[in-house]
């Protein structure tokens, strides 16, 4: 059977737009697997496919080879976390708690009883307290465990919402352009930090990253689907798309466009 997630076929329109057309890809379990292409390709629309924000007109998904109809609400279950662009943590509550928020249904039930001090509950938040701070102790960022994330760098602030989400104890991690608003420094350490994932001792997952910042995706990714128009113009090894005549039309053709725009 084929670990891991797969997108046959899928197709989206809004109205007259066609979105996605006939977009097939897999991420299998071990891998990070990169979507690139020019604005308006379709890289968020599939992302909020596979989140269920939206539900695609055409074509279908599975993860482990078993149909996939995924639900927002119900991902974390299926063992699928995302991050969103921008950080999306709880002004109100400290790193650690934020982290301890993205545990599990039955871990955030212990975490809310805990938060509102509910009788019995003690070991449960102590387990999830372990739990948490050993995310953020592997993430490098255990000393700001107390902080408030609103007085946190930004790249700190993407990794506690990095952390929060693997708090989940996921296979697959979902993560929507973590470059955005990083500096090189910052995007070579989370280069790293993208490629341990799938090799981390206990609950490793592989990676689907949606991502415009190309030097990124070239150096974590096994491999890349480039999305233009909707469609998917190639599937390969980073030095494979680089190569791809496609792939650099596709880009030159934006480029231009935004230029006339201009
Ligand atoms: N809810 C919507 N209703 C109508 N059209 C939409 C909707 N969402 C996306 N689109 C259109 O679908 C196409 C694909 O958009 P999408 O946001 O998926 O592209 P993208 O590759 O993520 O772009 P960017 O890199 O600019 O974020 C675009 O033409 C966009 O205008």
């Amino acid at each position: 059977m084929e670990q891991g997630l797969a997108l046959h076929h899928i197709g989206v329109r809004f109205g007259g737009l066609t979105a996605l057309d006939d977009v097939s890809l897999r991420v299998p379990s071990g891998a990070v697997v990169g979507v690139i292409g020019p604005n308006g390709a379709g890289k968020t629309t599939l992302f909020n496919v596979i989140c269920g924000f939206v539900t695609p007109d055409s074509g279908a998904l599975s993860l482990d080879g078993a149909p996939l109809r995924p639900r927002p609400h119900r991902l974390t279950r299926l063992g699928i976390a995302r991050t969103l662009q921008g950080t999306g943590l709880f002004a109100g509550l400290t790193v650690l708690e934020n982290v301890m928020a993205g545990a599990d249904c039955t871990a955030r039930a212990g975490f809310l009883s805990a938060l509102f001090a509910l009788p019995g509950s003690d070991r449960d938040e102590r387990r999830l307290r372990r739990h948490a701070l050993g995310i953020l102790d592997e993430l490098g960022i255990a000393g700001h465990a107390h902080a408030a994330p609103g007085t946190l760098p930004f790249a700190v602030r993407q990794r506690v919402a990095l952390a929060r989400a693997l708090a989940a104890r996921p296979r697959l991690l979902l993560l929507d352009e973590p470059a955005g608003g990083l500096g090189a420094t910052d995007i070579a350490e989370l280069a790293e930090l993208i490629r341990h994932l799938p090799r981390r001792d206990e609950h490793p997952c592989a990676v689907l990253l949606v991502e415009h910042h190309m030097d990124l995706v070239m150096s974590v990714c096994d491999e890349i689907v480039v999305l233009d128009f909707g469609r998917v113009i190639a599937t390969g090894a980073p030095d494979e798309i680089r190569d791809a005549p496609a792939v650099a039309d596709a880009y030159l053709g934006a480029a231009v466009d935004e230029e006339s725009a201009a």
